[in-house]
């Protein structure tokens, strides 16, 4: 057999494939709506998204997966899967901290997969609002952004919300140069966030060592300057790339590799067990010798693992510190149950934000 004979009988082999792959989902997205029709038909207020199920469906698929694809890549491929099945409900209406092109949005799309309506909003507080209004289904926001610098706000919004945590979404974070510039010895000046600059800083000596620095304050407003200015770049998002038509002059110009930054989905309720969770609260106790020991020390009773803590002041002039902690575990499971009980009895504030699943992705 000639070689294109033989790549023939393989492209062949693909096409057989696809129509059968193409059946398959069709068949896979009347089942969705089969779900659908079997709420509706039970009346009350209906709930499509179920984060600890689709949590639960990609953990099986990366354990499933037999190769050659890597698990992330299979995973993310049955994320837009269960986003296009859920989309044939009602796409989820998705407020995220924009402008379009920040990693919030690409957090919010990595999380719900491309089906989703995703809505920009200038500010933390505005999603909150837009959550606990209705007129956004979810929201999706940074806390422990090393890009954009607004964990705090995002904690201190937790205070006073009544909106519970659903899910976390964690993204590597890259930083490319981009500019309509042809060449890199064009550039006089670099926009982005301070903390972006920050990160580049040892690339941006190297490189570019003439060229001003001018802190923005998103890095999506930075692209956007870049876009009208052929002697500007932007260290940005490749997402900010494609959305204002710039060049990606060199990539991952970030000193440190491997800098993940963590979001939050932020909704009316948290989410079911899906049997690898991790519970968010906020707790409080007054300011005297051996009290963050007491306070925590439930968990330790437990054998529960904390994940993180976070202080901040409380700013009611009622209690000292507010302290935000995660730990391992679903509030619904015992040991935790217990645990929170315990802490209920001891802090003077213990405020439950929510269990969800670890992030699959
Ligand atoms: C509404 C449901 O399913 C939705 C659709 C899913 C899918 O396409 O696999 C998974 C979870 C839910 O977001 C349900 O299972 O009750």
């Amino acid at each position: 057999m000639t070689s294109d004979e033989q790549l023939n009988q393989v492209r062949e082999r693909i096409n057989t494939i696809d129509a059968e792959l193409l059946r398959l989902i069709c068949e896979r997205a009347s089942c969705a709506q089969d779900v659908a029709k079997i709420k509706d038909a039970h009346g009350e207020a209906v709930k499509y998204y179920r984060p600890e199920r689709e949590a639960e469906i990609l953990r099986r698929i990366k354990l499933q997966n037999p190769g050659p694809l890597d698990g992330e890549e299979v995973a993310r491929l049955f994320r837009e899967i269960m986003s296009a099945c859920l989309a044939l409900e009602k796409p989820l209406e998705i407020g995220y901290l924009g402008p379009a092109g920040t990693f919030t949005q690409a957090a919010a799309l990595k999380h719900f997969g491309h089906s989703v309506h995703t809505q920009p909003f200038g500010a933390i507080s505005d999603i909150f609002r837009e959550v606990e209004a209705g007129a956004c289904d979810y929201g999706v926001v940074p806390v422990e952004n090393s890009t954009e610098g607004v964990v705090n706000h995002t904690l201190d919004m937790f205070m006073r919300s009544p909106l519970l945590i659903a899910g976390e979404v964690t993204l590597r974070i890259h930083h490319h140069l981009l500019s309509t510039a042809t060449e890199i010895g064009a550039i006089r000046r670099v926009y982005s966030h301070q903390q972006s600059l920050a990160q580049c800083r040892g690339w941006l000596d190297r490189a570019l060592p003439n060229a001003e620095r001018i802190a923005v304050s998103t890095n999506a407003d930075a692209a956007k300057l870049a876009a009208g200015d052929p002697q500007a770049a932007a260290v940005a998002s490749e997402a900010a790339a494609e959305l204002y038509s710039l060049r990606v002059m060199a990539q991952r110009i970030e000193d440190e590799p491997g800098n993940t930054t963590r979001f939050l989905v932020i909704g009316p309720e948290d989410s079911p067990p899906s049997g690898h969770d991790k519970t968010s609260m906020l707790l409080s106790c007054r300011n005297e010798a051996g009290a963050l020991h007491r306070l925590l020390s439930p968990f330790a009773n437990q054998g529960i693992s904390m994940t993180r803590i976070e202080s901040r002041p409380s700013r009611q002039g009622v209690w000292d510190y507010v302290f935000f902690v995660d730990v391992s575990g679903h509030r619904a499971a015992p040991d935790v149950a217990k645990a929170i009980t315990e802490l209920r009895g001891a802090a003077n504030l213990c405020k439950v934000l929510g269990s969800y699943p670890e992030a699959v992705l």
